[in-house]
């Protein structure tokens, strides 16, 4: 069964969630002469197998360093000099192949190139499925923060082969869960039904139940981008846990996943938003109770809290001076929290350190 979650705006796309989704590629890449296939090592199968799928075109494969490692100016100026070198033109097409930091990368060289070529995300991890393929965020990191440099760029469409799980390490999935977890609290209470019913079928590659969460998840995601492509307000709403999380990544030299320090950075922004006497204590209570049956962490170094605040301020939401953070109104009731007092900042942190 092959699933079509159509994404809204001046450039429409499908998600396509199934199996053996090999027979989806050539319609996104109809008229190319050229396609780069971008990837990791560790992804060198599946992209050849991606490669063959695209029929009589010319293939340029470009190897990248794995996950964060890729995610860099350096790397994206190499795979333009790739381009360059094969002659590509506004009609061919760049494919990622891999997990999030594959796709954000692979977007963003296709967005700069030419000033913006066609691109296909062929996501290979549940971070990947649930939210980096899709909306078009695309970007590297820098010195300075995560996710830094980049550009909106919606890409022809997205392909979720679920088969492509059954390789991903245990460990992963799990972090790609954090991201359908955030889905749940900021738009869709089912997600965390499903998990809390369910957690071991959630980390089930093969299961049904981690298929509704991703397919769940999607749509959340296309709700949101589909109306605010480029963050001008709703799209906020999917930043939630990110302010803290983005720098512990940036702390940890991004050798922690993604979706683990997403997964803290929630536990953070549940407790800004109970401390600040808008979320209720249940609610705030459940964010650990969720991630911890899959195996999230939940808490970071205490002694770490001067650096994080610091860091915390070159946030894209950050207006000035001022750090916005998402916070709950409510279950499924994402809202804005501007200008906290550093005070309340600290006593928020005290939930997750450790
Ligand atoms: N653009 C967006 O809107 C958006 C949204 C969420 C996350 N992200 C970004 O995505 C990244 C996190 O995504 P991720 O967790 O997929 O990271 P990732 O790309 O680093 O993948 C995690 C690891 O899983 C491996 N992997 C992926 N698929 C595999 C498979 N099928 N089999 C075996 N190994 C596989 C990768 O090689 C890597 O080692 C971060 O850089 C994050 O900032 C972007
Ligand atoms: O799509 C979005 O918008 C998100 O915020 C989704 C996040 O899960 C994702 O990690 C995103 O890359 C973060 O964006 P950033 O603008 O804070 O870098
Ligand atoms: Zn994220």
């Amino acid at each position: 069964m092959v699933t079509r979650i159509p994404v809204t705006g001046d450039r429409p796309y499908d998600v396509i969630v199934g199996r053996g989704l090999e027979n989806e590629l050539p319609a996104l890449i109809e008229g190319a002469a050229r396609v780069a296939v971008l990837h990791p090592p560790t992804l060198r199968d599946r992209a050849e197998a991606v490669a063959k799928a695209a029929g009589a075109v010319t293939v340029v494969p470009i190897e990248v360093p794995d996950a964060e490692r890729g995610k860099s100016i350096e790397v994206a100026a190499r795979c333009w000099d790739e381009l360059g070198a094969a002659g590509f033109t506004r009609t061919d097409v760049v494919v990622g192949v891999g997990g999030g930091a594959t796709t954000d990368l692979a977007g963003y060289v296709a967005a700069a190139w030419l000033r913006g070529v066609r691109w296909v995300p062929v996501a290979t991890s549940v971070a990947g499925m649930v939210d980096a393929a899709v909306g078009g965020k695309t970007g590297v990191n820098i010195a300075a923060g995560k996710n830094l440099v980049g550009a909106f760029h919606p890409p022809a469409g997205v392909l979720c082969d679920l088969d492509a799980l059954d390789t991903l390490p245990a460990e992963d999935v799990a972090a790609g869960l954090a991201e359908v977890v955030k889905g749940g609290f900021i738009a869709d209470p089912r997600i965390l039904e499903l998990v809390e019913a369910d957690p071991a079928g959630a980390l089930d590659p093969r299961g049904d139940v981690l298929r509704e969460l991703i397919e769940r998840k999607i749509q959340v995601k296309a709700d949101v981008v589909g109306v605010d492509l480029k963050e001008s307000g709703l799209r906020e709403i999917l930043n939630y846990g990110h302010t803290l999380g983005h720098a512990i990544e940036r702390r940890e030299k991004y050798s922690w996943k993604h979706g683990h320090a997403v997964s803290v950075g929630m536990i953070f922004a549940a407790e800004l938003g109970r401390l600040s006497g808008r979320l209720d204590d249940a609610t705030a209570a459940r964010h650990r109770a969720v991630l911890e049956s899959l195996g999230l962490p939940t808490a970071y170094e205490g002694s770490a809290w001067t650096e994080l605040l610091p860091a915390m301020r070159v946030d894209k939401k950050a207006r000035a001076a001022t750090l916005r953070f998402v916070v709950l109104d409510g279950l499924a009731k994402p809202g804005i929290l501007a200008g906290p007092d550093e005070d309340l900042l600290e006593r928020a942190y005290a939930a997750v350190a450790r």
